[in-house]
């Protein structure tokens, strides 16, 4: 590339820079070590996390290292091709049987993150002149995987049924295949879908439903199951890779079709490895899997916010400005509960989202909910 490409390059990333700085939505990597425990380093100083998906604290749980370790020296550190050509490890097709069971579906299949899923799953099974119909909060995966699939995409108001249906009263019958996308959990305001209602529509519509469960798995009731269900290994699972549950034969189709799992390289044993032996502990250890929530509502009950409906509570600051300041000021504190701006959510609705672990004590979640009561007027945080 001759210099003169190089410097208009470098002047289109400093103009875009600048402006994203002026809105206070330039965003930085900070160097961050997590553990032991909520602890986390950040530039040398030592704070009490509340920004971690890793819900129930298994990233760091001594049995989940040993199961990686193991399977890191048996079966190396890369996965070294595709799932497709000898890419597929012992250890993922145990997590898949695993995973399976734990959804009580016929079969899974392990992606390299669920952002990979998402992009596979939605083109693999609808194209153009098919419909799709979104939840607008939906995660940005969910989307992208919507686009590249070709499908129609309608996007419907967060969690409104009315609208969803319709939305399928008025496109449906165009449509060869329709496919619904929701969360169980939604990641940046921690409320529910309503799925009972969700899935009789789909049922009187003959469209397929996809629920993305990154933050419903082993920390909220599942309640009712959709025939798609897909997720993370990287929240409770504390290990990094992505995973649908569905019978047998979409997954054996998604396993021809799924252009993100066919073109790119395994997920490395010992992730599987790690993230099987966290499911165990999931479904062996009830006690821990209901204290983030637990944490949670005592969190909401001492700021008088709506209770909460999941380990993740939004606290409302509104411009991405003050939502920094705040974020800053509980740092000054100790605590690191990350501001979240746009385009993650939407323009005024900039917030502290903060994670509960069962690894936070009861103490950290009061002294918090004291720092955040100090800082965000009433009115805000309510939204
Ligand atoms: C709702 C939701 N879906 C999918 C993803 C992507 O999962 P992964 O981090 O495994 O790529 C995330 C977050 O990372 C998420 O919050």
């Amino acid at each position: 590339m001759s210099p003169n490409h190089s410097h208009s390059l470098d002047a289109f990333a400093a103009e875009k820079l600048a402006g994203l700085e002026a809105a206070a939505l330039r965003r930085r990597l900070v160097v961050t070590a997590r553990g032991p425990g909520a602890a986390a380093e950040r530039e040398g100083r030592g704070l009490v996390s509340f920004s971690c998906n890793d819900y129930l604290g298994l990233a760091h749980d001594p049995r989940v290292i040993a199961a990686a370790s193991e399977a890191l020296a048996r079966y190396g550190a890369g996965a070294g091709a595709s799932r497709l050509v000898t890419g597929n490890a012992p250890p993922l097709a145990a997590l898949e049987a695993r995973l399976a069971r734990h959804k009580g579906k016929q079969a899974a299949l392990v992606f390299g993150s669920g952002y990979l899923a998402n992009l596979g799953i939605a083109p693999a099974l609808v194209g153009p002149g098919d419909l799709i119909l979104i939840d607008e909060l939906g995660h940005s995966c969910l989307f992208a995987g919507a686009k590249m699939s070709g499908a129609q995409v309608v996007r419907f108001a967060h969690n409104d049924v009315g609208q969803l249906r319709a939305a399928l009263a008025a496109h449906r019958g165009a449509a060869r295949r329709a496919l619904i996308l929701t969360e169980r959990v939604f990641s940046m305001d921690g409320d529910r879908a309503p799925l009972p209602e969700i899935l009789s529509l789909a049922e009187d519509y003959d469209a397929w439903t996809l629920v993305d469960d990154a933050h419903g798995l082993g920390v909220v009731e599942p309640g009712l199951r959709a025939p798609l269900e897909m997720g993370t290994l990287s929240k409770t699972l504390g290990s990094y890779g992505g995973y649908l549950c569905a019978s047998r034969p979409v997954i054996d189709l998604l396993t021809s079709r799924a252009r993100s799992l066919v073109y790119t390289t395994g997920l490395p044993p010992a992730s599987a490895a790690a993230a099987l032996r966290a499911l165990e502990i999931v479904e062996a250890e009830l006690e821990r899997a209901a204290r983030p929530l637990a944490l949670a509502r005592r969190f909401t009950a001492r700021l008088g916010l709506p209770e909460a409906e999941s380990p993740i509570v939004p606290v409302l600051v509104g411009e991405a400005e003050a939502a920094l300041a705040v974020s800053a000021a509980l740092e000054t504190r100790g605590f690191l509960v990350v501001a979240i701006r746009p385009p993650t959510v939407a323009p005024g609705t900039a917030r502290l989202r903060v994670a509960f672990s069962a690894v936070h004590d009861e103490g950290q979640v009061d002294a918090l909910a004291e720092a955040v009561a100090s800082l965000v007027p009433d009115r805000a945080r309510a939204g």
